[in-house]
């Protein structure tokens, strides 16, 4: 397989290049991209591209390597293919679910006594000898909160589960309702927004999820609500969220990812209920290495016309 040409479009974790390097032949985009003679020279033998949330294969990158066969990302969501250009052209895609699953519903759920509990204001308080001038105010409790899951997949359900333990009441928003759950379903998110004082966000990003929760829905959750959001930026109107934590319309949000990441909008970065993470929800260093082994048994699988293991399509 060394002579299979594979294009990393964004940098992942050393494990997966060394793995990459091992099997195949691996260029990295940002070298390739400053050297348009190496691009055009490579363009006929890239076979797979290696992606990951950040950047994946859109319609340009597709239209210029003739020989793909594989988009192989490192990230669960896909949201950065272009699915109907990888669809016309026969090009096989896969993710990494199931085995991050567990990491971002435990930040999920960190996200959220982070927040109630404000604990990164308690490290500061400590840290800056506050404490020894009066101890630090009361926070909000997490348990038994009621909780609404926008997006009750793999991630949501897992979110779920950890709620249970907090005795939380569970009800959720998706597309369709889920036979199998016992959660109560509703079929308008402003319903869910409604009846629920913690928010969490944990769909997939699609066209119809693109700013899910907007004013509507943050005023519904109301200014003693909480927003979660482990899915994508752009599941939130950032601005609307902006401007309802700015004027007390909502008590507080966990955000582990930004409309414009790594851009955060200036006026978050002051305020103390928030709780801000640089979209790192499944980076640990065991998950890292979980996702990276499926992107190589994935390309793996391709490059031996079997069955890939975890194909989006
Ligand atoms: O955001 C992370 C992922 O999609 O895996």
């Amino acid at each position: 397989m060394e002579n299979i040409c594979v294009l990393l479009t964004y940098p992942v974790p050393e494990y997966l290049v060394q793995k990459l390097e091992k099997r195949f032949t691996v260029f990295k985009f940002r070298e390739v991209a400053s050297n348009p003679q190496l691009l055009r020279e490579i363009s006929n033998s890239i076979r797979a591209i290696v992606g990951t949330s950040v950047c994946g294969a859109d319609a340009g990158l597709i239209d210029a390597l003739p020989k793909l066969e594989i988009v192989a990302s490192y990230s669960v969501g896909f949201d950065k293919i272009d699915l109907v250009k990888c669809k016309e052209r026969g090009i096989t895609v896969t993710n990494t679910p199931d085995v991050l699953t567990d990491d971002v519903a435990d930040s999920a759920i960190g996200l959220a006594l982070a927040t109630l509990r404000r604990m990164c204001v308690c490290d500061r308080f400590v840290r800056s000898g506050k404490w020894k001038k009066g101890d630090f105010e009361l926070t909000t409790k997490f348990s038994g909160k009621s909780i609404g899951i926008v997006g009750l997949g793999r991630i949501g359900s897992a979110i779920a589960k950890r709620a249970e333990a907090f005795g939380s009441s569970i009800s959720y928003h998706s597309r369709s309702e889920k036979p199998e759950s016992n959660y109560k379903y509703y079929s308008n998110i402003i319903d869910l927004a409604t009846n629920c004082q913690i928010l969490f966000v944990a769909c997939a990003l699609t066209k119809e999820t693109h700013h899910i929760v907007d004013r509507k829905v943050i005023d519904a959750l109301g200014p003693k609500g909480i927003i979660i959001n482990i899915g994508r930026g752009a599941h939130i109107d950032e601005p609307e969220l902006v401007s309802a934590l700015l004027e007390g319309r909502l008590a507080g949000a966990g955000l582990d990812v930004f409309e414009h990441e790594p851009e955060v909008p200036e006026e978050l970065l002051g305020l103390e209920n928030v709780v801000l993470q640089p979209h790192a929800g499944s980076d640990t260093v065991e998950t890292s290495v979980a996702m990276s082994d499926l992107v190589i048994d994935n390309l793996e699988a391709c490059f031996q016309n079997k069955p890939v293991l975890t194909p989006v399509i």
